[in-house]
């Protein structure tokens, strides 16, 4: 015996309740998964289109200030896929962060599963030490400073805060922000980089080199752009790492970003290394081209007192025109002659890009 079909508002209720399940997994796919969803039946690709576009709009999930959309007019990829985190973290928070919700409604999107960390999967919330992914490694001592604002301390002429130093040199920047042992909040002056990207950016696909990071304003010289968030890896895993991506990258179609930066200290016999690896887990900097010019950002290590691991950031070594690409040099060692190709398009350019043993 046949059952009854079913009445028209059971119908409904089925339909809405199929919706809105759906509405509530497709966000957490990988875009390979998506594609194949949307391809069982016409209603999950009715679903899945919208989270797609979403996607292809903001690369940072809601995590940033602004949205950060992708450009793309060359080829079939609407955006890239990687976890966001706007601050640097450590492994043994990131090992759970297999899945991130990335859709409409990302800011009220719950954490990721099984993930004990309180970061990447939440909404947006722009205080650097409270912004999703962050977990600082704080070491709370007494070399904060005790203003409780920084009143001294301008934008545009940072003086006055016995935390602020500035030791510039022909390569890397190093400079000091007040930190977790200051009395001061985010609004103090000596706290730039602390307050999440603010200048209007986009992602663009270049036919040869992948995505790239691009200004959509004005950008003018000396202004914060980014910090370059990702794993901060030891340096055991760092060089792990390295190799899996050097043999996926020579067959042209992996763009790793496992960046090291070395710290000579004062003393001069020693070196602070510091891995952060944002292939898999990063930020947008994770998009950002190489140039052999030097390119238009200078990278700066900003230390923030009382925090123990310093911040790589980047700021305008010039002002950059609207549509300009952001780019910086990678370095100048080139171990492997026969590396990838450079095609940052300088006058200078080496012809490969720079690699070196890590
Ligand atoms: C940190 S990623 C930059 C973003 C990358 N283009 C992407 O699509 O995700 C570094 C990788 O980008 C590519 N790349 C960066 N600068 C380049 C350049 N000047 N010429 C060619 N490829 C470049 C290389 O594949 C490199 O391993």
């Amino acid at each position: 015996m046949s059952s009854p079909p079913p009445k028209k508002s059971q119908e409904r209720v089925f339909n809405h309740g199929f919706f809105q399940s759906a509405g509530l997994i497709l966000p957490w796919l990988t875009p390979q998964e998506l594609a194949n969803v949307s391809l069982t039946c016409k209603t999950l690709h009715q679903i899945a289109h919208p989270i797609t576009l979403h996607r292809s709009l903001d690369a940072s999930r809601s995590f940033e200030n602004l949205p950060i959309p992708f450009h793309n007019t060359l080829d079939q990829y609407p955006y890239s896929y990687f976890i966001y985190t706007a601050s640097q973290i450590i492994p043994s928070s990131s090992s759970s962060l297999n899945r991130q919700f990335w859709g409409p409604n990302s800011t009220q999107s719950p954490a990721i599963p099984g993930s004990s960390s309180s970061g990447a999967g939440m909404g947006c919330a722009h205080d650097s030490m409270n912004r999703p992914g962050a977990s600082w490694v704080s070491l709370v001592d007494e070399s904060g400073c005790e203003c409780e604002k920084c009143e001294k301390v301008s934008e545009d002429n940072v003086i006055g805060c016995p935390c602020m130093e500035l030791e510039g040199d022909e390569g890397m920047g190093i400079m000091s922000e007040c930190g977790p042992s200051c009395g001061c909040r985010l609004e103090c002056g000596n706290r730039l980089s602390q307050r999440g990207i603010r200048v209007k950016l986009k992602i663009v696909r270049d036919v040869r080199k992948g995505w790239g990071l691009y200004a959509a304003q004005l950008i003018q010289r000396g202004q914060f752009v980014c910090e370059y968030s990702g794993e901060l890896l030891t340096t055991k895993e760092a060089r792990r790492r390295q190799q899996i991506y050097d043999e996926l990258a020579s067959n042209g179609h992996f763009s790793p970003a496992l960046l090291v930066v070395r710290e000579h200290l004062p003393s001069g016999n020693a070196c602070l290394r510091i891995n952060i690896d944002a292939t898999r887990v990063g930020n947008i900097a994770r998009f950002i081209n190489h140039s052999c010019d030097g390119g238009s950002l200078s990278s700066v290590l900003v230390r923030s007192s009382g925090a123990l691991v310093p911040r790589l950031c980047f700021f305008a070594s010039k002002d950059i025109k609207e549509d300009e690409e952001l780019t910086f040099s990678y370095g100048e060692i080139r171990v492997r002659p026969t590396g990838l190709k450079c095609f940052c398009g300088s006058s200078c350019c080496f012809g490969t890009l720079p690699s070196e043993h890590t």
